[in-house]
């Protein structure tokens, strides 16, 4: 029987419940106990809905307080000994996720622990925690979620199909713990593998009949020793193990990293969306009794499922395996998804078409049993699913919502000049110098400054019609009032307005836009518990007027200090929206580099002399294959250049970047030919400030001086620590001072402590330097 499977549930909720009742937890509203019953009724929940929209391999083990590569290394023991104090496991895990400061009470000692590193998963807009080894790292498990996970469902009577983090890619996404940087995480493997196959056994002890062990690192450019790893893991687990192991691999093109393991795993499951190329590859690899696992469903974009098209794959596969082989699945896990388009009402109300042309994660488990029973029972036996199917297809195909001629005809006239700045950096330094008059190491913030809660509740007033729209001006109005105010009374020399009236840095630029749509609940996990809601692009972008002008114009008005204009950059976007599959990617994010450009060139006649284009995203909208990467990065370097370069030599551009190895795109950092760079560097080791050295980096630079991510003060000293090594790479005139990333998840007594002590950096090194 063909199978409907999935890999992985949106675990926040339908309605964002596990980041709230998580949250309510971190401030004390809820006890530990309160947050396990909120989390297991979530999963129930889950558990339930997808066995009602057909899925028969349901996920388990899938689930996350804050990070699934954080579970796997804390039911290792992969604990680093800077949390090993905690002793509670669940303050333990979340301060390795976010970090920790207690003060000493009459019974405790003082905490103060910084959260571990979070790097970006694969491409996605997700973070993971990344795993610390040493080289004589102990390994233990404890507690695994999976097993747990299992039997809650069971307990439940519903039988589910346990995912762990499988052993190639926890140890090759760690990394060496601070002071070992020459020894290679996967020798653990050998350590680590008994454990691996401790978990397997209790798994089926428990009753499972298969596990799903995700190996994304499949994917990526492997050196042969990666591949031989593989290779001895697989054959190690199938040798001591009976359960049957389906291998996942998603995010892109497996190509021959998977050949050494394929003869020691019961199953494998590819990527279809991302390499449909790949099935004719792996169907002769496979042996008289393996199961293929066909990606064939989206997990990270929110369009319908072209169902005929995937049937067709679908029954490939069948010619070749037989239907007792094959199973049904999305392209990765739901979790990259939105919850559902039943809570779309205004799309529904506005935007009818385009609601027919949407598919969230409740959505695409009903389009993996539609394309299962098709393949089991025959087309026919669905035939009103395929043909309503057919016509939304259709509807988009042919659609005019989705091309406006005008835009189409300039983004193929663009004037060559457009895509460069008329002069050099050394002449554009000299009139920059010239007209700002900064002090040596400069000081700014990366744009936002806290998004309290009485912003957010007057934002859902005006959305909800419950605020006028000049009451929610005047209110905006006084925010940046104040948070001008604030930033000249702290010392800071270039300042922002605070962004108070963004909701996010990309959805709200969205709405200032044509060819953008929003979801009123399209929720996804970014990092722990915060959610992004990414906007949709559904047709040709242009702006609808100028998007940042007002705002701008009146803060700088508030201060005679330079003020630096805030906009988010082409790449990021597009890579952070759900973007068109209808259109080529160069095509997308050049419309909205011409866009862009028209907003940095009224700023800049509107007076203000700094424009930040954030490109946060740059890093991650790499193809994973490095084949790959010339092409994206020709044109995603042209478009930020597009949006940028149309502004005199006075008329100083930052960029800024974050979550990123910089190092393998050093070059293209530099052919953004921004004036300044601002990176999140505070818990980087030195090869990233090394690289600008090493590459003599000719602009202007601002690593980070404090992780925004976690509500801990950096003092002075740990600042200036940081700073010290900053400018052992970096020519003192050109480095500036400046936070890793914006603060507008951080609460305001920590940002003005901060901010103070960082001030504060800038006035010791300028007493040493000036
Ligand atoms: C820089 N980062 C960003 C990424 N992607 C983006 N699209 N945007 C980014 O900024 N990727 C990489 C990083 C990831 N970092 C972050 C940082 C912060 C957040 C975050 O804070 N997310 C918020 C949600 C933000 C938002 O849009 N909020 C809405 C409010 C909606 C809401 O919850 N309203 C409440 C009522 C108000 C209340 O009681 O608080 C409700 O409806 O119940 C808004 O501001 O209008 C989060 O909390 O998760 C994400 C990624
Ligand atoms: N200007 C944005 C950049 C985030 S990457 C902010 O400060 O939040
Ligand atoms: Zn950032």
């Amino acid at each position: 029987m063909v199978v409907a499977t999935n890999l992985g549930f949106p675990y926040v909720g339908a309605k964002r419940e596990l980041k709230k009742s998580v949250e309510a937890y971190w401030s004390g509203k809820i006890s530990s106990d309160e947050l396990k019953t909120a989390y297991q009724n979530i999963q129930k929940n889950h558990w339930i809905l997808q066995k009602e929209q057909g899925i028969k391999h349901i996920p388990s083990g899938d689930y996350t307080l804050y990070d699934r590569v954080l579970d796997t290394a804390q039911q290792f023991g992969v604990i680093p000994t800077r949390y090993q104090h905690i002793h509670d496991p669940l303050q333990q895990f979340f301060a390795m996720g976010r970090g920790l400061q207690k003060p000493a009470t009459a019974t405790t000692e003082k905490v103060d622990v910084p959260a571990q590193e979070m790097k970006k998963w694969f491409d996605t807009n997700y973070h993971f925690i990344v795993p610390e080894f040493e080289p004589n790292q102990q390994f233990t498990l404890q507690n695994p979620r999976a097993v747990e996970q299992y039997n809650t469902a069971k307990a439940l009577k519903i039988e589910t199909r346990p995912v762990i983090v499988g052993p190639v890619t926890f140890l090759h996404l760690g990394k060496a713990a601070k002071g070992f940087d020459n020894f290679d995480t996967l020798s653990l493997l050998p350590k680590v593998l008994p454990l691996y196959i401790d978990l397997l056994k209790q798994l089926e002890a428990a009753g499972a009949e298969w596990v799903q062990i995700d190996e994304p690192a499949l994917v990526l450019d492997l050196p042969d020793s990666v591949k031989a790893a593989f290779e001895e893991a697989y054959k190690t687990i199938n040798a001591a193990t009976s359960i049957n192991t389906l291998v996942a691999a998603y995010f892109g093109r497996v190509e021959a990293n998977i050949s050494g393991l394929i003869p020691h795993v019961n199953g494998v499951h590819l990527d279809l969306v991302r390499a449909p190329e790949e099935l004719d590859a792996i169907l002769p690899q496979l042996n008289n009794s393996q199961v293929l696992s066909l990606g064939l469903v989206d997990g990270r974009n929110i369009w319908i499922n072209n169902l005929a098209k995937s049937i067709e794959l679908g029954q490939k596969a069948i010619a070749a395996l037989g239907k007792e082989r094959v199973f049904v699945a999305p392209s990765c896990s739901l979790a990259h998804s939105p919850f559902s388009t039943s809570f779309e009402k205004k799309i529904a109300e506005k935007n009818p078409e385009l609601l027919s042309w949407l598919a969230f994660a409740v959505e695409k488990t009903k389009e993996i049993s539609i394309i299962a029973s098709a393949l089991e029972n025959g087309p026919e036996s669905v035939k009103e699913a395929l043909a309503a199917n057919a016509a939304a297809i259709e509807s988009r195909r042919t659609s005019a919502q989705t091309t406006n001629p005008a835009v189409r005809d300039r983004a193929i006239n663009i004037p060559v000049a457009d895509w460069k700045r008329p002069a050099g950096f050394s002449a554009r330094r000299e009139a920059q110098v010239k007209k700002l008059n900064l002090p040596l190491f400069p000081t700014t913030t990366i744009g936002s400054f806290p998004q309290t809660k009485e912003i957010r509740v007057a934002r859902q007033k005006f959305n909800k019609g419950e605020l006028s729209s000049e009451d929610y001006d005047a209110f905006i109005k006084k925010e940046m009032k104040e948070m001008v105010a604030f930033q000249e009374n702290v010392g800071l020399d270039v300042l922002v307005h605070g962004e108070p009236e963004r909701n996010d840095m990309v959805e709200h630029f969205g709405h200032l836009l044509h060819g953008y749509d929003f979801t009123e609940n399209g929720w996804v996990v970014s990092y722990g518990s915060r959610c992004v809601k990414p906007p949709v692009i559904f047709g040709d972008v242009s702006r609808r007027g100028p998007m940042t002008v007002d705002e701008t114009v009146y803060a700088q008005s508030l201060t005679k200090k330079p003020l630096k204009g805030m906009l988010t950059g082409p790449v990021t976007m597009m890579k952070w929206s759900f973007v068109r599959d209808d259109l080529p990617l160069k095509d997308v994010c050049t419309q909205i580099g011409l866009a862009l450009r028209d907003e940095v060139v009224d700023l800049e006649a509107a007076g203000i002399p700094c424009i930040q284009v954030d490109e946060p995203a740059i890093r991650e909208g790499l193809p994973i294959r490095r084949a790959d990467w010339d092409a994206y990065l020709d044109w995603s370097v042209g478009c930020f250049r597009l949006s940028t370069a149309g502004v005199r030599n006075e008329t100083q551009i930052h960029t800024h970047m974050c979550y990123s190895d910089f190092n393998d795109i050093f070059d293209a950092i530099v052919d953004l030919d921004a004036d300044v760079l601002s990176i999140e560097n505070s818990k980087s080791d030195e090869k990233l400030l090394k690289i600008f050295a090493v590459k003599k980096y000719p602009q202007e630079v601002g690593p980070g001086l404090f992780d925004i991510h976690s509500p801990r003060v950096p003092s002075v000293e740990e600042m200036s620590v940081i700073f010290d090594n900053v400018i052992k790479y970096i020519p003192k005139e050109h480095a500036w001072i400046n936070p890793d990333c914006g603060l507008k998840t951080r609460g305001w007594p920590e940002t003005e402590a901060a901010l103070a002590n960082l001030v504060e950096v800038a006035r010791q090194f300028r007493a040493k330097y000036a």
